[in-house]
């Protein structure tokens, strides 16, 4: 196929995390597009190299809580995929920021889908607009049509929650020439990969504890995570499916799952450091729950105080403490009986690829200098 004759795909947030995942993985395996538009507040500029004979990789510098910026990234468009969103759990920017980035912005994404015309919008959303709930409901090996007790008090599962609303309320309205939109919504639980900024936080962590990591969660509580080229993955093939048969994924929910193992946060993240020499401290937690559960608290009045003065956004506080003390473990085949979605990679695979990553982070020598210690530290 030469450029220009294929589909021109949208890619909101195409720089993040899961966004420049996904834009690989567009221009490895989907053979029918021309061009990929990777929007995004933050451009990254190596992304613009991948273009080739058959895909131009254009990058469109925007913001999503703009509608003339979305409106002017989509036209001529025949798909979206919207991942761009502001995930934070920690209180970095305001609720107020957040409703706009992750709901006005998706308003904004349906708004622009209508009056350019385009038909198909794949959303990402998140296992959070389940839960975990407050009260530590487990969800254990849950599917979509699992009955759970929803609340949400938090901004960002809060705007999520809403933003998938409106998406799948969207579903079947007319667009500009008539047509009608098609759209579908994919949850992940936790993802990770290469270039997980979290991993790098608490790679660093580690280094400054020399390489021990000090078990501070029951190691009873399960968390479903997934790779993120198989989240990407997913998302490629519900964007071909939804064209394909449209009434099948039209208003559907699927969650984002793999044959990751169901583990604790700190078990899984080891799969990984152990590879790194680390060692994690303790079969059961050294710290009871409820001095957690203080200090947690205390981030709160911290970031209260010092509120104005500097962002104080630890790692720990409440709701992030409830999240990893609560298990939430999906269970499902939706996606593969809807639209024959499998695993690209293997749980071997993903976990060599991530090893390989983190082990990339000690290379660099950066890690190791900003803790101080020896860059010539070998992985095992
Ligand atoms: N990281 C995780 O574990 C999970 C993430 N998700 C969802 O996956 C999606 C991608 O998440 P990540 O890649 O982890 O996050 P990320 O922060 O790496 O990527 C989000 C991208 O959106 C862009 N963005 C933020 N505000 C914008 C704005 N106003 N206009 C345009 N672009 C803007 C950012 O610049 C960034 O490149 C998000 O929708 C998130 O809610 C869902 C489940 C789990
Ligand atoms: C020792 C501490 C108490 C460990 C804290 C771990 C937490 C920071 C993380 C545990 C579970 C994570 C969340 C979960 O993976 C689901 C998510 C989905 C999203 O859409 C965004 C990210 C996140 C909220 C993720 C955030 C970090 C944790 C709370």
């Amino acid at each position: 196929m030469t450029a220009g004759s294929g589909q021109v795909y949208v890619v909101t947030g195409g720089c993040g995390f899961l966004g420049s995942h996904l834009v690989r993985m567009l221009l490895e395996h989907e053979k029918n597009i021309s061009e990929i538009r990777v929007f995004d507040l933050h451009l990254d500029e190596s992304l613009r190299t991948l273009s080739n004979d058959r895909v131009r990789v254009r990058l469109i510098s925007g913001d999503i809580s703009r509608l003339a910026d979305v409106q002017e990234a989509l036209h001529g468009s025949h798909l979206v995929i919207h991942t761009a969103s502001l995930v934070d759990v920690w209180g970095r920017v305001p609720a107020s920021k957040i409703t706009e980035v992750n709901v006005t912005g998706t308003e904004n994404v349906l708004q622009a889908c209508k009056e350019e015309g385009v038909q198909y919008l794949v959303y990402t959303s998140s296992m959070e607009v389940v839960g975990p709930n407050i009260h530590g409901d487990h969800f254990y090996r849950g599917n979509e049509d699992t009955e759970y007790r929803i609340y949400h008090k938090e901004p960002y599962p809060l705007s999520k929650a809403k933003a998938e609303k409106l998406v799948l309320e969207a579903n079947g309205i007319k667009i500009k020439g008539g047509k009608m939109l098609y759209t579908c919504s994919l949850r992940p639980t936790g993802i990770y990969g290469e270039g997980h900024e979290l991993m790098k936080q608490f790679h660093r962590q580690g280094l400054r504890t020399g390489r021990c990591v000090f078990r501070a969660l029951s190691p009873a509580i399960e968390h479903g995570r997934v790779y993120v080229g198989n989240v990407a993955w997913m998302h490629l093939l519900a964007a071909r499916q939804l064209q394909i048969h449209p009434s099948t994924l039209g208003g559907q929910v699927y969650f984002c799952y793999d044959s990751s193992p169901y583990k604790s946060y700190e078990d899984f993240n080891m799969e990984f450091l152990s590879a790194c020499g680390f060692k994690i401290i303790g079969s059961r937690p050294l710290v009871p729950y409820f001095l957690l559960y203080l200090l947690a608290l205390l981030n709160v009045l911290l970031q209260w105080v010092l509120h104005g003065f500097i962002t104080y956004a630890p790692i720990l506080n409440p709701y992030t403490l409830a999240v990893a003390s609560t298990t939430f473990t999906v269970q499902t085949d939706k996606a593969e009986k809807h639209f024959g979605y499998q695993p690209l990679y293997a749980w071997e695979e993903a976990k060599m690829r991530t090893i390989t990553w983190v082990k990339s982070l000690e290379v660099s020598g950066k890690d190791l200098k900003d803790v101080g210690e020896k860059s010539n530290y070998c992985c095992s």
